[in-house]
């Protein structure tokens, strides 16, 4: 590995701080600064389709989001990604600033193992048009505002269809999403090594109507059903697009990945018990 590439959640002094000390600590190797973090510190811009091309390996000085952005950021390619928890949860960001160093060694020396993780595709339609695509770690929620009325949607899964969820929303998730919103709108946990997508209605109008897990090869299609006034399509939390009745959501398991370096200390199930609360052992 020669090109480490760093992105530090932004505002966060002890981000930059860290990014500076990894710099120093591995002088023999090219770092790179996402934007942010070179602007911070005074190192050379360079520019996210650079750093994603450039990149060996990103170690990711925050918490979900920034993890997150980071996987947007990197599109298609699946460099192995460090998580460094500097966030409030930190749910994929699983290496604690102190165990840091002595994983980034190993990892550099080319002992790591990594979690590779599904991501979908999703398409927007409109009049039979693509209007927006994007890649997704974790979910795509289609939902209403405070004051709109519940929407209609017409769920399709490979052209078969589902229903009509009468519901303030849908949520498609990643297993990776499956612990984040989907979770909230009482939807399944699934391992991050199961391939599938989790359809998940948020508060349906029909009490029968529960999550769904799909496979993941298979074509989950959500149009809106009459005209919705102040309803927005919501891509991993961190993009919106305002949505017109007829409007069609299509999502499927995208050919890229993303690919999470493995703190070998903790397993998936302990992140589980501690950040979900579920006690002692
Ligand atoms: N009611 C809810 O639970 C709710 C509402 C809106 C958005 N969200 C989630 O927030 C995500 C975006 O995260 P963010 O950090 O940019 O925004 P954010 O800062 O608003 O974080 C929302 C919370 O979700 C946690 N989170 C994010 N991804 C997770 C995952 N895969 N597993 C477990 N927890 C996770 C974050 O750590 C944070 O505590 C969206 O993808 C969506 O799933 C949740
Ligand atoms: N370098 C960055 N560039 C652009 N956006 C960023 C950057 N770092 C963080 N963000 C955004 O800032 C927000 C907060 O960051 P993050 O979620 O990592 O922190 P947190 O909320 O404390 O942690 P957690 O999500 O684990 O609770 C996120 O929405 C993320 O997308």
């Amino acid at each position: 590995m020669q090109t480490l590439a760093i992105v530090a959640k932004r505002d966060k002094q002890e981000a930059v701080a860290l990014a500076v000390k990894i710099r120093e600590r591995y002088p023999h190797l090219t770092v790179l600064g996402e934007r942010y973090l070179a602007h911070a510190v005074g190192w050379p811009r360079v520019e996210d389709r650079e750093l994603s091309q450039r990149a060996d390996l990103v170690v990711v000085l925050g918490g979900d989001g920034t993890l997150i952005h980071t996987a947007r950021l990197l599109g298609g390619r699946g460099v192995p990604i460090l998580g460094v928890n500097l966030g409030s949860l930190g749910f994929m960001t699983e290496v604690p600033v102190d165990e840091m160093f002595g994983l980034l060694d190993e990892v550099l020396a080319g002992h790591f193992k990594v979690d590779s993780r599904m991501k979908l595709t999703c398409r927007l339609l409109r009049n039979g048009q693509v209007i927006v695509e994007d890649e997704i770690l974790n979910d795509v929620v289609i939902n209403k505002g405070a004051l709109a009325r519940i929407a209609d949607h017409e769920t399709s899964i490979d052209g078969v269809p589902i229903t009509t969820y009468k519901a303030d929303g849908i949520i498609l998730a990643t297993p990776t999403g499956s612990t984040a919103y989907s979770l909230s709108a009482g939807g399944p946990i699934v391992h991050p090594s199961v391939d599938c997508t989790i359809l998940s209605p948020i508060c349906s109008h029909a009490l029968t109507q529960r999550s769904i897990v799909v496979p993941a090869d298979r074509v989950i299609r959500v149009t809106l059903r009459r005209e919705t006034a102040d309803t927005y399509l919501t891509l991993d939390g961190q993009t919106g697009h305002g949505l017109q009745g007829g409007d069609c959501i299509e999502v499927v398991r995208s050919p890229n990945r993303v690919n999470l370096v493995r703190n070998p200390r903790v397993a998936y199930f302990t992140i589980l018990r501690q950040k979900l609360h579920w006690g002692e052992r």
